[in-house]
């Protein structure tokens, strides 16, 4: 967490019940729900773990996730709104949070997050007005960023790098081998997460190393 000399970041995090989520990943011996839980677990975690991040807010409706968050400190839930969707549920954990602050959403599935990668694009990411980091494709968004008294709107979804471009967002000084450019969606994508180093509850349940 932050050492108060600057404003520190509220950063969302929206996570689908573990029972719908990674439909796309299949990791052959591998329970979905307890790996897609392990995903969000692990994303979580890093971003708590971050010195720049002063609140996690974290929206969705999984009470499992909830649960064996409990040992992460300092977290908020907010409950999925209706109707629902990946930008409503990111503006409902928005709104709990004072404009004043400097805002990010994170998507919920990068097992391979440090947090040293999320300080050094939230610390790029002051004075911009808006912010985006492009996925490790190219196409998609990990990471949106508002400064303080900016309005929040997301485009996440197909495309959305270059939709949150267009509504003003700046790509963010952030190296093609950072891991926070490795959301995973597919078996490529988790292959590329394993070699930049799992977090422990991803690496526990596919028996690698963690980082
Ligand atoms: N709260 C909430 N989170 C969502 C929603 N849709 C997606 N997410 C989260 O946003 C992040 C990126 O989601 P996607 O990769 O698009 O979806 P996914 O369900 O994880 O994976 P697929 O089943 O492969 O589409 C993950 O952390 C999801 O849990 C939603 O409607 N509500
Ligand atoms: C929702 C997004 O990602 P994905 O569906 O690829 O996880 C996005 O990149 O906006």
């Amino acid at each position: 967490m932050t050492d108060g000399t600057v404003p520190g970041w509220a950063v969302v995090v929206p996570v689908k019940p573990a029972d719908r989520g990674k439909s796309r990943l299949d990791v052959p011996g591998v329970d979905r729900v307890a790996l897609a839980r392990a995903i969000a677990l692990d994303t979580i975690a890093a971003v708590a773990a971050c010195d720049v991040v002063e609140r996690v807010v974290v929206v969705g409706d999984d009470g499992g996730l909830a649960l064996e968050a409990g040992a992460i400190s300092g977290l908020r839930f907010v409950p999925e709104p209706a109707p629902g969707g990946l930008n409503a549920a990111i503006a409902a954990g928005i709104e709990t949070v004072n404009e004043r602050m400097p805002r990010a959403a994170l998507l919920g599935d990068l097992p391979a997050l440090r947090p040293h990668d999320l300080a050094q694009a939230l610390r790029s990411a002051r004075g911009i007005a808006r912010g985006v980091v492009a996925d490790a494709d190219g196409a998609g968004t990990t990471l949106l960023t508002a400064a303080p008294g900016v309005a929040w709107e997301s485009a996440f979804g197909e495309d959305s790098f270059a939709k949150h471009r267009a509504l003003g967002a700046v790509p963010l000084d952030v190296t093609d081998a950072s891991t926070l450019r490795h959301d995973v969606d597919t078996a490529e994508h988790f292959a590329a997460a394993i070699a930049l180093g799992l977090g422990p509850r991803t690496a526990a349940l596919v028996r690698v190393s963690e980082r």
